[in-house]
Parts: C-alpha cells; structure tokens; sequence
C-alpha cells in the first residue's frame, strides 16, 4: 500500500516510525510519504492560508498549494488514490471504514488547519472523514489514527504478538474479557474455564463475554448485529442473569 499525507507539519509524523507502523513502513509493506503542502506556494512568503470571503475568524487553506501537491503525489503515484480530508463534518471513522480503507492500494491524505479548508479543495477529494463530534486543531492526529487502524488490517502487518481477527468491532461486538499468566495475582483469579483446556468450552464462554460486555456497555451496537440461534440464547442467558444480579 502507498500512503501519501499532505500536511504543512510534516514532523508531527514522527510516531508514524514507530512500534508496528514503524516496522511496517521499514519492511516495505507500506510505501508512506508526507509531503509539506508549503513547499509548492507560488506567493513570495510561502503562505499556505488567507483571510475568508465575506469576512470571519481566522485563516483559510488557500486551493493553490493543496493542487500542486496532490498534482506531485499523481505525477510520482500514477494516481491520487482515495483521497481522504480529515474534516470535522466528514463521515464518522470505525473499524468498517478502516476494513473498507485497508482494501485500497494508495491513500492520499489532506490534513487541515486554522479555520480549515478553502471549498474548492473538496473537489479533490474522495472520502470526508471525522474522528467524532469535537474540533481538533489539525488533521495531523486524525490522519495518523486512520492510518494507525487501516494498516495493522493489512496482511503481515502485525506479525505473531497480535491478531486482529477478534478485536473490538472486527466481530461487530466488543473483544471478551483475556487473561495472561499468572493465574492468580493478587487474590485475582483467571476463570476456570480459561485454564481448562477444553477449547469448546472455552470457545462458548468467550462468545458470551463478549456478548455480555457489548451489552452491557454498547447495547447500540446489538441492534445491527444478527444474532445467531446460539448467540440468541447466551444473550437471553445474560439478562435473565443481570436481572438475577439487580
Ligand atoms: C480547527 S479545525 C477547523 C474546524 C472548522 N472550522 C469547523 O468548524 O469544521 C482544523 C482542522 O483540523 C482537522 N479536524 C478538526 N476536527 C476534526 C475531526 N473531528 N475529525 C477530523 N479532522 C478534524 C481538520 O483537518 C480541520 O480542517
């Protein structure tokens, strides 16, 4: 996968060299550049932003040096790719926009500032995505979540000390409760079952703590998730119990 970021604070990336992203980037399986968008000004002081028509707060993004850029990214790439804008009224990110996202070849991000974008830039763009109902003061952190979460999707991306096949929302529930050793710490017990080594048992247990957790803290996301026959009768087992517990 190729992973172009347009930002004019290029050193904000610095994590991206880090932990997994960081291995991943050193062997190859992600091609990642960022490009500073300040670079390509034509104005005599490099300036990226400018007042807003019809007056306002703040700066703008000017459209000139946003073009030029991706124009660069189109001429090295052979193409733009998806080209997402980081934007507060973008589509909200989860774990299906990244699986949607981790099937793409090239990326191209636009990470915003000051008041955020000139319109035009919009017409460069193919996704609008936010990271949820708050304002942060650049895209930066928001390009680094979304391709934090896209690449450990890719294949070999996260080697043999994690699996992302039962996370949080890959399900469409949350993860059940996982214990590593001892099996006693502190008075602190690992269930029974877990050390049992009877893998249906165990198999069973996990499905209905993680139907337990989802519904107790997302109920919300049981409401589009079909239920199977086994999985039906677990969640009737967990309310006839919380009501037990009341
Ligand atoms: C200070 S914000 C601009 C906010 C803009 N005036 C508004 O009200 O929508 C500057 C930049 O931060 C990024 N940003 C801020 N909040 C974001 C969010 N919730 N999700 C994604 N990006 C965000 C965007 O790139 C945005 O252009």
């Amino acid at each position: 996968m190729r992973i172009d970021v347009l930002s004019i604070f290029p050193k904000m990336f610095a994590p991206m060299r880090e932990s997994i992203m960081g291995k991943v980037i050193e062997r190859g399986l992600v091609d990642f550049n960022v490009i500073d968008f300040r670079d390509f000004t034509t104005n005599k002081h490099h300036n990226v932003d400018d007042v807003i028509y019809g007056g306002g707060q703040g700066m703008l993004l000017m459209p000139q040096p946003i073009f030029d850029a991706m124009a660069h990214v189109e001429a090295t790439a052979g193409d733009r790719g998806r080209v997402i804008l980081l934007d507060p009224a973008g589509r909200k990110f989860d774990q299906h926009v990244a699986e949607e996202l981790a099937q793409e070849s090239h990326l191209t991000f636009i990470a915003g500032h000051y008041e955020g974008y000139d319109e035009r830039i919009r017409s460069l763009v193919t996704d609008e995505i936010s990271l949820g109902d708050f304002v942060l003061t650049g895209g930066e952190l928001g390009a680094m979540v979304v391709i934090d979460a896209t690449v450990r999707l890719l294949d070999e991306a996260l080697g043999d000390k994690m699996s992302a096949v039962d996370d949080s929302f890959s399900t469409g529930l949350l993860e059940y409760p996982q214990y590593t050793r001892p099996a006693e710490f502190r008075g602190m017990k690992v269930p029974d079952v877990l050390l049992s080594g009877h893998h249906a048992h165990i198999k069973s247990w996990r499905l209905k703590e993680s139907l337990r957790r989802t519904y107790e803290r997302r109920p919300d996301l049981l409401e589009n998730y079909q239920l199977s026959a086994e999985e039906q009768k677990l969640l009737n087992e967990i309310k006839a119990e919380s009501q037990l517990n009341e």
